[in-house]
């Protein structure tokens, strides 16, 4: 039994940190264990262009805790209005490395996203001539889409199609949670990859509804049934590099989240490695782990990998049952309960 483990320092393929006083709490946990993280463009309002996103990082940056050299890497977020000019010029100063897709309405803060994929064409034939990925949350909004099927309908009916007409284009598949999605990426292009988060990996909905609904395991996509589940154990068990880190932590205050209409977003920076860790073990996997967490990432970005390591020791620990978040408290993943790894 491995009780020790250690790793090329790893990266957060896809994070929300948030904006103003909580930036202190969200850079803290993301930077005690990952040297970089793509930055989700969903503020209100979102970063649209490269000057909002090179201020937000500099508002990332002034936020680290002292010594600490974490990167931010910056993403802009597709309106219908978002112009070629605008990916070119982002791009070749280096404001972003990345573009995200969220289809209007398809989760927190989208509204002002993409309402027809032919709006962005021209962006898309920009990033993929610089080389831009384009990073997609993957879910239809049509009302008579039954959510738990919103994934698999955004693949038959938009990725598919997408993936096809650009055939330069990288496209990474955000947090996926199906079987389907697993599938698709497995037969798509090496310039086609995905992010799984750790929560999509240790829970599936019976965990969130079972004996009572628990709006702290609720995230968009949606958790999925098991065998779903089982799908992304096993995209990561079988070491494909198509496969990366990216916790989707997206922390919403708790008031916010225990309400009639509670917000979509699981909070686990405060302890990302960490699940990570127990779900590989889980899954007897532990030498899986660091392509995943560290080298399967920068590899699709065509970034360098870290060279500086990162020790995880098998030694329980119990969660907070709240962590602070700017003036307002978050409930954290596992509140309240123990992990069985820690960082060393
Ligand atoms: N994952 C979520 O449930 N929520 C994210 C948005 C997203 O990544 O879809 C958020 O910004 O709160
Ligand atoms: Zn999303
Ligand atoms: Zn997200």
């Amino acid at each position: 039994m491995t009780d020790r483990l250690t790793l090329i320092r790893p990266d957060d393929w896809h994070i929300h940190l948030r904006d103003g006083e909580v930036l202190s709490n969200t850079v803290a946990d993301a930077s005690r264990t990952f040297a970089r993280a793509i930055i989700m463009p969903n503020l209100v309002p979102p970063v649209r262009n490269g000057q909002q996103a090179a201020a937000y990082r500099q508002r990332i940056l002034a936020a680290r805790p002292s010594g600490s050299g974490f990167e931010p890497l910056m993403v802009l977020y597709l309106t219908d209005q978002t112009t070629a000019e605008c990916i070119r010029e982002a791009h070749s100063a280096g404001q972003a490395i990345a573009a995200k897709l969220y289809p209007a309405g398809a989760t927190t803060n989208s509204d002002s996203g993409v309402t027809r994929l032919e709006h962005i064409y021209p962006a898309l034939e920009a990033m993929a001539d610089v080389g831009m990925p384009l990073l997609v949350h993957g879910e239809v909004t049509h009302a008579e889409v039954d959510i738990f099927d919103r994934e698999k309908a955004f693949i038959d009916q938009q990725l598919v199609g997408l993936v096809e007409r650009f055939p330069t284009l990288k496209v990474v598949f955000e947090h996926i949670t199906t079987a389907d999605a697993v599938d698709f990426v497995n037969s798509a292009p090496d310039r086609v990859g995905a992010t799984i988060t750790a929560h999509h990996l240790l829970y599936n909905r019976n965990h969130m509804l079972v004996g009572g609904i628990r709006p702290h395991l609720f995230c968009l996509p949606i958790l999925k049934r098991q065998r779903h589940q089982q799908a992304l154990c096993d995209a990561v068990v079988s070491g494909s590099s198509k496969f990366f880190l990216g916790t989707d932590s997206a922390p919403h205050a708790r008031h916010a989240k225990e309400a009639a209409c509670g917000c979509a977003g699981c909070y686990s920076a405060h302890a990302a490695l960490e699940l990570y860790a127990e779900a590989f073990d889980e899954l007897g996997a532990l030498d899986k782990l660091e392509g995943f967490a560290s080298l399967h990432g920068p590899d699709f970005y065509g970034l360098p990998r870290n060279t500086d390591t990162v020790t995880l020791v098998r030694e329980s620990w119990s969660v907070p049952a709240s962590m602070p978040l700017g003036d307002q408290t978050i409930v954290p993943l596992r509140a309240g309960e123990s992990i069985h790894w820690r960082v060393a």
